[in-house]
């Protein structure tokens, strides 16, 4: 398979998308989560080399979706279940005439997710792959009598050679909460972040075009346009937080960074029978 690399994924577990000339993702079914998007043959995401794929564990790379709570959860486990539970598969990838191919995965409420968090609800989870972006839609659907409360993330990580070099531009003059300093709210004032240190900050408000430059090969930056998401983390581990985590390779921190949009610093409500869209389109390009 043109996008697989990891003799560690169980065919039965996987769905690819496969554009041709090396363009290609892979979409796991535990988490619907996308393990591997190529674009001509260069790997833009990182997934790490000791993640796990049991079908339980979150998968650390990739991009892993965050439903119904970002961060440490009182009701459950961090991040929320959507990332470990088992997805369906609605409809195969299907090419349209020009090309692009869409795949459509949905997670409905069940016995366990209502011990968790009793809503009733629908995820649909659309992944679309087109010749130089890859494009993910997320709808949530409240099918409860009452309203609920939520919030969402795409957790993307990309791969990089060398972390130091990477650069997220688009954040300048925004609000951010370290986390790395006990929740402190400060204010941005670099125009291209770059990380070189333990960093786990939530941007409030950005726009709805970031760009993370030197990815992939380091010759490609990625345009990211965000729908619904006002917010972005961007993370790294760095070499402290790396040593703690079992799936995780202690050197990978200088080869990630994570740039996740979503809606997590206010939470969302639905009334029962609404529903709402979240969306980004990754674009590649030459990076700068
Ligand atoms: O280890 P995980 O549960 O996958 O979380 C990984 C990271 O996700 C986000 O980026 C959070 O802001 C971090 O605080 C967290 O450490």
């Amino acid at each position: 398979m043109a996008g697989m690399e990891s003799e560690q994924y169980a065919t039965e577990d996987i769905v690819e998308l496969d554009y041709g000339n090396g363009t290609a993702a892979v979409v796991h079914l535990h988490g619907a989560t996308v393990v591997s998007w190529k674009f001509q043959g260069e790997e833009i995401l990182f997934c790490s080399k000791k993640a796990i794929f049991d079908n339980k564990k979150a998968i650390r790379g990739g991009i892993p979706l965050v439903f119904p709570q970002f961060g440490p959860w009182s009701l459950g486990p961090q991040h929320g279940f959507a990332r470990i539970r088992r997805w369906k598969l609605v409809s195969t990838p299907m090419q349209d005439s020009r090309g692009n191919i869409t795949a459509v995965f949905s997670l409905e409420d069940d016995k366990r997710t209502r011990e968790l968090w009793d809503k009733k609800f629908e995820l649909v989870y659309t992944v679309c792959l087109w010749k130089t972006s890859l494009e993910l839609n997320l709808k949530v659907l409240n099918r409860d009598e009452s309203s609920f409360e939520f919030t969402t993330l795409m957790h993307t990580y990309f791969t990089t050679p060398d972390v130091t070099k990477t650069s997220v531009i688009g954040l300048k003059d925004l609000q951010f909460i370290d986390k790395v300093q006990d929740g402190a709210l400060m204010t941005e004032n670099r125009g291209a972040v770059f990380v070189n240190e333990n960093y786990d900050r939530v941007y409030q408000n950005a726009p709805n075009e970031i760009v993370v430059n030197k990815v992939g090969t380091g010759k490609t930056k990625v345009i990211i346009k965000k729908t619904n998401f006002p917010d972005v983390v961007v993370w790294n581990p760095w070499e402290e937080k790396a040593q703690g985590m079992a799936d995780f390779d202690e050197k990978e921190y200088k080869t990630m960074l994570c740039v996740e949009v979503g809606s997590v610093f206010n939470q969302v409500t639905l009334g029962p029978g609404e529903q709402k869209e979240f969306s980004q389109i990754i674009s590649v390009a030459p990076a700068e």
